[in-house]
């Protein structure tokens, strides 16, 4: 137990995390300089090629340090992203310590401290890393100050390093064994492990990674799940080198997988504690929490025909993503398909992109929208939660609605507060804090309905601050918000893929904004086309697309015939990605486009 470190690796985006790993591995001989491939713990391709990490994952190194002892390391990576961040928060509570990492280029950033509170939260030593020094606009100085600053800690404790050329791996190793504290427990007390991770294997099932705290398991053992409260048998258990490496027994500090036959992700619960069926611990490990989604939008076929091969596809992922959840929905312009929830707007993405890459499957996806309360005048309290917009009581019916607000962390430069929080007010947001890290760089806290940054907020932050500003936020509460329904008609048929809640006050403009785009995004038909935004019975705003007598075999006059045939099936392929609604044709993209409203 005394030679076991248990660490994490937390940073901002892109400040160099995966590629520090690899250093680490190499370093250690965990992996062969043949078996490197770039990136070795991102293993889904997705990840790879998109360069960011989803999943987390964990992996034994053994590191004979100059005192003479091998020290057992159990690296444990953390996603980077702001959907992921339950992950996060449950891999810290797996370490004792966390490599702080910071790109020397860039400084601190929002989800550098938003990671770092976590691993305070868990009381974690912290080691200071400042990363890329190789890169010629590294600001060794400046960001040393700035972390200094930061952790109160003295500028000799930040560790100098570059995952790419490899300086300074061996400081950040002997760092590891000297700052983080071995793990304590106690191997005979009542078993508690950590579940903070799990993926599905086709041949396996699926296989949970956990962190004993006390304890000890053992091979073919009688465990049980605590808050699922399911029982199993421990068929294997065992480490995680870049493979899995059985074992007979794990105990305190031990960081391992256990696989016990089960089928599906949603069985496990990241967060849980596992403990033995025969003498359980009495107390269970803090912190666990049901994951919710925070995004929902509609995923329907574009053939109508392949709605049940979408449903498979479905379960597939899910098997492996148990933060997917879905139902069927039903919409009378695009018939049948599910309403999906999501972590956040990555998220989304990367599930439409995994439905058409990995199950070929291209889909229409639809407004996406947070999840409400609608309070009714039923009864006093009877609250419904709203995940489409076509699920809001009539308005005699309804008394109130409540959004889920965040708070957002922004770190900028002094510049770019003025056109921050322009957008931010204009994003029905408040200011509520404003701090200078140095006179270089500000942070900003604002309050803001998550309905207004699951849209295009990003977007326009990394425009207005040349891409100077970091961003993160986690969720805060329900707060009561004036919203109406708005429909969007295509002559005269409401298309309700298309409906949105929006506050009232905004609801006008946002009518008119989307009318404009609509009619960028419609190809012209052979008649006119009236598209037409309405609250109730009261049509807000409206813009027409014009006719055109399309004849795409008009250029070939002339007896070619086999010409002509080629050109309408070229026709009828391009019409598979549309969607008739009443006699309009909508093209696939237009239903996710239309919300892109920059100005
Ligand atoms: N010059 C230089 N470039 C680096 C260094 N470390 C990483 N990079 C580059 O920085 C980019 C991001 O590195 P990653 O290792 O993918 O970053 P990450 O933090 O793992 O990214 P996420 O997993 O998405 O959070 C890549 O293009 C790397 O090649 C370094 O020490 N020096």
């Amino acid at each position: 137990m005394d030679n076991i470190r248990n660490f994490c690796v937390i940073a901002h985006i892109d400040h160099g995390k995966s590629t520090l790993s690899d250093r680490l591995l190499e370093y250690t001989n965990t992996i062969s300089e043949r078996k490197m491939k770039d990136q070795a713990l991102d293993s889904m391709d997705l990840e790879r090629e998109r360069g960011i990490t989803i999943k987390s994952h964990a992996i034994q190194l053994n590191y004979p340090h100059s005192d003479g002892t091998t020290y057992t390391f159990n690296l444990i990576d953390t996603p980077g992203h702001v959907d992921f961040s339950y992950e996060v928060s449950r891999s810290i509570a797996a370490c004792e310590g966390a490599l702080l990492l910071v790109d020397a280029s860039q400084g601190i950033q929002a989800q550098t401290i938003s990671n770092l509170y976590l691993a305070l939260e868990h009381d974690l030593e912290i080691i200071p890393v400042l990363n890329k020094v190789d890169m010629d606009s590294a600001l060794v100085e400046e960001s040393t100050d700035e972390i200094v600053d930061l952790l109160g800690c003295a500028p000799e404790d930040v560790v100098l390093a570059s995952g790419k050329t490899g300086f300074g791996v061996e400081n950040i190793l002997s760092a590891i064994v000297e700052r983080v504290p071995a793990p304590d427990g106690d191997p005979k007390a009542p078993l508690t492990a950590l579940i903070f991770d799990s993926v599905f294997n086709p041949f396996r099932g699926v296989i949970a990674y956990f962190r004993i705290f006390n304890g000890t398991l053992k091979k073919g053992d009688a465990v049980r799940f605590v808050h699922t409260e399911n029982e199993y048998v421990a068929d294997e258990i065992g480490v995680l080198q870049l493979d899995m490496h059985p074992r007979e027994s794990l105990s305190v500090g031990d960081v391992g997988y256990i696989i016990t036959g089960i089928k599906v992700s949603k069985e496990i619960k990241v967060g849980d504690t596992i403990t033995h069926v025969e003498n359980p611990a009495k107390s269970v490990i803090q912190g666990f929490e049901e994951v919710k989604p925070m995004v929902f939008a509609g995923i329907f076929p574009i053939d109508n025909d392949d709605f049940e091969d979408l449903r498979d596809s479905l379960e597939k992922l899910q098997l492996n993503d148990a933060s997917l959840v879905y139902e069927p929905e039903s919409s009378a312009a695009l018939g049948f398909g599910f309403r999906c929830g999501f972590l956040g707007m990555l998220h989304l993405e990367i599930i439409q992109e995994r439905l058409s890459r990995e199950f070929d499957q291209e889909v229409i996806t639809t407004v996406p929208n947070v999840s409400y309360f609608a309070y009714t005048n039923r009864a006093p309290n009877d609250r419904l939660i709203i995940n489409t917009p076509n699920d809001l009581p009539d308005p005699t019916l309804l008394n109130r609605v409540e959004e889920p607000f965040i708070q957002a962390q922004i770190i900028t430069k002094p510049e770019y507060i003025g056109g921050i929080m322009t957008l931010c007010m204009d994003k029905r947001g408040t200011m509520t804090k404003q701090v200078y890290l140095t006179t270089e760089r500000v942070e900003l806290t604002f309050e803001l309905p998550l309905a207004e940054i699951v849209f295009d907020f990003y977007d326009r932050l990394k425009s207005i601050s040349r891409g100077y500003a970091s961003f993160d936020y986690t969720p805060l509460d329900y707060r009561e918000s004036d919203l109406v329904k708005m429909d969007i008609l295509l002559n005269n048929d409401p298309v309700d893929a298309l409906s949105a809640l929006v506050h009232r006050e905004k609801a006008e403009a946002f009518g008119r904004k989307i009318c404009k785009k609509l009619k960028e995004l419609l190809p012209r038909q052979q008649f006119k086309i009236a598209i037409q935004a309405s609250i109730g019975a009261r049509v807000v705003a409206r813009e027409t697309v014009s006719a055109l007598r399309k004849d795409v075999t008009a250029k070939c006059y002339g007896g070619d015939i086999s010409r002509k045939r080629k050109l309408l099936e070229k026709q009828k392929k391009g019409k598979k990605k549309m969607r008739q609604i009443g006699n309009v044709e909508v093209p696939q993209k237009a239903f996710l486009e239309v919300l892109k409203l920059d100005d």
